[in-house]
């Protein structure tokens, strides 16, 4: 009810902004046990600086973005946070109160809300770790702690590949048709289960995808992945189907500047014109897969809401979306803001609907990936070699890169059945298509055969 209250309250506009930064620090710092981080620098939410937390118009060439959206608004809101946080506390302390540490069974029953807030406020440490570039079925480590961290974490994460998709959509030289089929094809071959093909948008506005119908026409007898595109309304749809599409997905944003600027329309037309394609899609029994934009940040009106991206993850599940993802499109986000609006999602939304897609911007993407795995979430978006970045989101970079994401996942023991080998080729190829170097760190590590990539 409290938190309720809270969301309501803070979706009301700002009107002022204050620059020294997340106001609620005091309690959400403790609240995620962020006291036990050392204090230096820019160490715990309190010791930001206005200047720390701000980018400088060249890094940012959305300029106005992070003193808008990085520093909470001054107001009310930041009693409201205090409300939220002082639940987080109250958790923590009932847990201590507990005594100890729980067993994996105990950790079982504990909610997404309180594994968090039991792993950020015990300030657990892995005491051993088994690094592997593959994955080993056996979780890694042995202690205790390990196994009580990894109890909560999926044991399995689907990976949805968005390269081909969101990756080339913002590319300014058309990449030939034939090259995008070929990087599907050795997509396919690394294990990925779903792979994002094409959308099917108007080539006005995406020329980049224009060949979309020839793409779908090359892939469509490749079994065992699945191919979802991007329709933005019922002639996508159309189009989609005819060209052999078994899953679509429709694009909401969380910000109706974003909306407006990316489907020239109103986040309200969207949702009207998706319900058509939802409908339109249950007759054929397609699978649709709902986005949301700007769901922590967006370039033009700043910090975006909890209690938004909330209503909009309501609409998209209520017009029968099968997945909804949860897109940081410029790549904002921090733990500290994913947490809340993942919470806020979770109110309503089952988890084991919910997908995380963050973009790599001011490389909080793992963070943020691994604080989404901690709250149940397993289905995770990427783009090979961390291609992309939105047309309509000027200065946000790539995804964060899928090699980048199993690597993770590898060393975590959670099964992905991706080959990171075959994946990086796929990344090489993209790469030297574009004349570029990879945007995966795990990539341009292992590429270079030093010792540390050999003993792996
Ligand atoms: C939504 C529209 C179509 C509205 O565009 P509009 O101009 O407002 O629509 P319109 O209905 O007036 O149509 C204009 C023209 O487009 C045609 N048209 C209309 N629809 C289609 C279609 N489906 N396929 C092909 N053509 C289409 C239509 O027939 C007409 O052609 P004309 O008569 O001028 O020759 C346009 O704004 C659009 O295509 N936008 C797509 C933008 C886009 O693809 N953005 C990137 C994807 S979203 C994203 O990257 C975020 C995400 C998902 O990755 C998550 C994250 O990172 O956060």
């Amino acid at each position: 009810m409290l938190k309720l209250k809270a969301l309501q309250r803070f979706s009301r506009p700002f009107t002022s902004f204050n620059h020294a930064c997340l106001l609620v620090k005091p309690n959400m710092e403790e609240a995620f046990g962020f006291r036990s981080l050392p204090s230096s620098g820019a160490g715990g939410f309190g010791r930001f600086s206005s200047s720390a937390c701000v980018a400088t118009e060249d890094e940012m060439s959305g300029g106005d973005f992070c003193r808008r959206t990085l520093c909470y608004p001054r107001t009310d809101n930041v009693q409201e946070y205090t409300e939220e946080a002082s639940l987080w506390r109250r958790e923590k302390r009932n847990m201590k109160q507990g005594g100890g540490s729980l067993s994996p069974r105990g950790l079982e029953r504990l909610s997404w809300k309180e594994n968090v807030a039991y792993n950020f406020c015990d300030g657990r440490s892995f005491s051993t770790r088994h690094f592997s570039t593959t994955c080993s079925t056996k979780r890694p480590g042995d202690s205790n702690k390990v196994d009580q961290f990894l109890t909560i974490l999926p044991e399995y994460v689907k990976i949805v590949e968005v390269g081909p998709r969101d990756g080339l959509q913002n590319e300014k030289d058309i990449v030939p048709t034939s090259v995008k089929i070929e990087l599907i094809r050795m997509l396919v071959s690394s294990g990925l289960p779903v792979v994002e093909a094409t959308s099917f948008v108007s080539p006005k506005w995406v020329p980049q995808l224009g060949d979309a119908k020839d793409v779908m026409e090359a892939i469509r007898n490749i079994e065992g992945t699945r191919f979802p595109v991007l329709t933005p309304n019922l002639k996508g749809f159309e189009a989609a189907v005819a060209a052999g599409a078994k899953e679509v997905a429709v694009f909401a944003a969380a910000s109706e500047s974003f909306s407006k600027s990316n489907i020239n329309c109103t986040i309200e037309d969207s949702l009207k014109r998706y319900y058509e394609v939802a409908l339109a899609a249950q007759k054929l029994s397609i699978p649709v897969r709902g986005y949301i934009s700007c769901v922590v940040g967006c370039p033009v009106e700043g910090m975006v809401p909890p209690s938004k991206v909330a209503y909009v993850a309501k609409e998209l599940d209520a017009m029968g979306c099968s997945e909804i993802s949860l897109g940081d499109t410029i790549g904002v986000g921090t733990p500290g803001t994913v947490v809340p609006m993942l919470e806020a999602v979770m109110e309503i939304v089952p988890v084991n609907k919910l997908a995380v897609h963050f973009h790599d911007t001011y490389g909080q993407a793992l963070s943020n990936i691994l604080v989404s795995l901690q709250m149940g979430i397993s289905t995770v978006d990427s783009s090979v070699a961390g291609l992309g970045g939105c047309p309509y989101a000027k200065g946000a970079s790539g995804n964060v890169a899928t090699e980048d994401v199993v690597y993770m996942l590898n060393g975590l023991g959670i099964k992905t059945n991706v080959g990171l080998k075959q994946l990086m080729q796929a990344g090489d190829f993209i790469c030297q298509h574009l004349g570029r170097r990879s945007g995966s760190k795990t990539a341009v590590a292992l590429s270079r055969s030093t010792a540390h990539s050999s003993k792996l």
